[in-house]
């Protein structure tokens, strides 16, 4: 298959810049990008007025937890987790799962996110979901041991076997990633060996770490030094780690982070509405680690939409330091595009010649996008997820002009909805 887009206005390369061009696919790639293209393809699509962006690259969620938005608001993280999150968790059948996924993925693909990386339970049915909605994933069943040796083996069955079944998919956009949830859930002997099976298998690692200074204050009593130092003296950070959070860092940690090639997956709006605190965003880059963005569950920010995560991103971080020049425009736009993509190892997050054709269009012929003077700026300030027109991803059209081609948007909208009271029923 083959996509000609005519006549947009192009964010190209790394440096972002932007050209008046045209953006010719083939296969799954990016083949061209130039003025007046020629080729003859399967598929034209008129961009003109629009803006073509890399797709975006949500680097931390739990796409299921769609069910749960708009449940337990305001509230700090372990209360939400005990007390509402994790007693709902428990009475999700697969079947749940399978239709929080696609509602997900609907929401994902209407705002323009192309790549994510999710952490849950029934992950087959996460995998199927995505599968059918044609996103490209990074998926993990999410383990915990609470120091039981039983727990432990029966958690790295689950993972073993769910990292099978998405092998057996064989598909070139669905990968696993190990995903222990978290140092407070997790012992160091558990988290060693998730580590070993990582190496085994050739996989990368993602987990949730420093998110609240309450998690850090209980992992120093418990072990005598931070979770970064602890997973760090156990040989767990490689640059195949995402930790999600990284809020509570100190500058031993982040020295850490910058020596294993650490990626921090950034979740603005889940800290501030859980009150967990606010990353060092200016230290982190300071000191040169790879920070990506993330929007967390929807239980927990209540959406996934990555474009109003870059402006939350952008103005919490100028609020908290009193100094607007920090995290401006093109910072926070790499956060979402390619740091995501270094994160993953992926060809992606840019438009060149040659990168995997993961792409949106954006519809610059609105109010609160004109004039257009920086197209950057507007995309983190000024726009929202339901300006993008159309995704691409690995060179398939998965919404054109707003429709979802895909999957039935008006079946998933409707299942979701009967799932989510049915759940709450039980
Ligand atoms: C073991 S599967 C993933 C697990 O993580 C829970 N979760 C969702 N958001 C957060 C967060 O911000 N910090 C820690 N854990 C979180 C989710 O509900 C699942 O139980
Ligand atoms: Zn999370």
């Amino acid at each position: 298959m083959s996509i000609l887009i005519k006549n947009g206005r192009v964010i190209y390369g790394e440096s972002l810049e932007i050209m008046d061009a045209d953006v010719y696919v083939e296969g799954n790639k990016i083949v061209k990008v130039g003025k007046g293209l020629k080729e003859s393809a399967d598929v034209v699509i008129d961009a003109k007025g629009k803006v073509i962006s890399p797709g975006f690259i949500n680097t931390h969620t739990h796409l299921a937890m769609t069910l749960f938005r708009g449940l337990a608001d305001d509230l700090p993280l372990m209360e939400w987790l005990q007390n509402h999150i994790w007693p709902l968790e428990r009475k999700l059948t697969p079947k749940d799962i399978y239709w929080g996924s696609l509602l997900g993925a609907l929401e994902m693909i209407k705002s323009g996110t192309t790549t994510f990386v999710d952490m849950y339970f029934h992950m087959d049915e996460v995998a199927n979901a995505v599968n059918e909605a044609g996103l490209r994933a990074y998926l993990t069943y999410g383990v915990v041991d609470l120091s039981s040796e039983e727990k432990a083996e029966s958690e790295i069955k689950e993972a073993l076997r769910t990292l099978k079944f998405i092998q057996k998919l064989n598909s070139d956009r669905i990968e696993f990633i190990f995903g222990p949830h978290a140092p407070y859930t997790c012992s160091p002997g558990f988290l060693r060996r998730i580590r070993e099976l990582a190496d085994e298998h050739g996989k990368m690692v993602t987990i949730h770490v420093s998110e609240t200074k309450t998690e850090v204050e209980q992992i120093k009593e418990q072990y005598g030094k931070s979770p970064v130092e602890l997973l760090d003296e156990i040989g767990f950070l490689r640059d195949d780690v995402i930790i999600a959070h990284g809020v509570w860092l100190s500058e031993k940690d982040i020295s850490i982070l910058k020596k294993r090639g650490v990626t921090v997956a950034h979740n603005p709006a889940s800290n501030m509405k859980l009150a967990s605190g606010v990353m060092p965003l200016r230290e982190l880059l300071e000191a040169g680690v790879n920070v990506s963005l993330a929007t967390d569950g929807d239980a927990s920010n209540n959406n996934l939409d990555m474009l109003e995560e870059m402006k939350l991103a952008a103005l919490l971080h100028k609020v908290h330091t009193l100094d607007p020049t920090i995290a401006n425009a093109y910072t926070v736009f790499k956060m979402a595009t390619q740091n995501g993509a270094k994160a993953l190892k992926l060809n992606t997050g840019v438009i060149k010649e040659g990168a995997l054709a993961d792409l949106v269009i954006i519809d610059f012929n609105k109010p609160h996008l004109r004039p257009i003077h920086n197209i950057i700026s507007h995309l983190v300030y000024s726009a929202n997820g339901s300006d993008v027109e159309t995704t691409i991803v690995n060179g398939k059209i998965l919404m054109l002009d707003r429709e979802v081609l895909s999957f039935d948007e008006e079946k998933v909208l409707d299942k979701a909805q009967k799932v989510a009271e049915d759940l709450l029923s039980r």
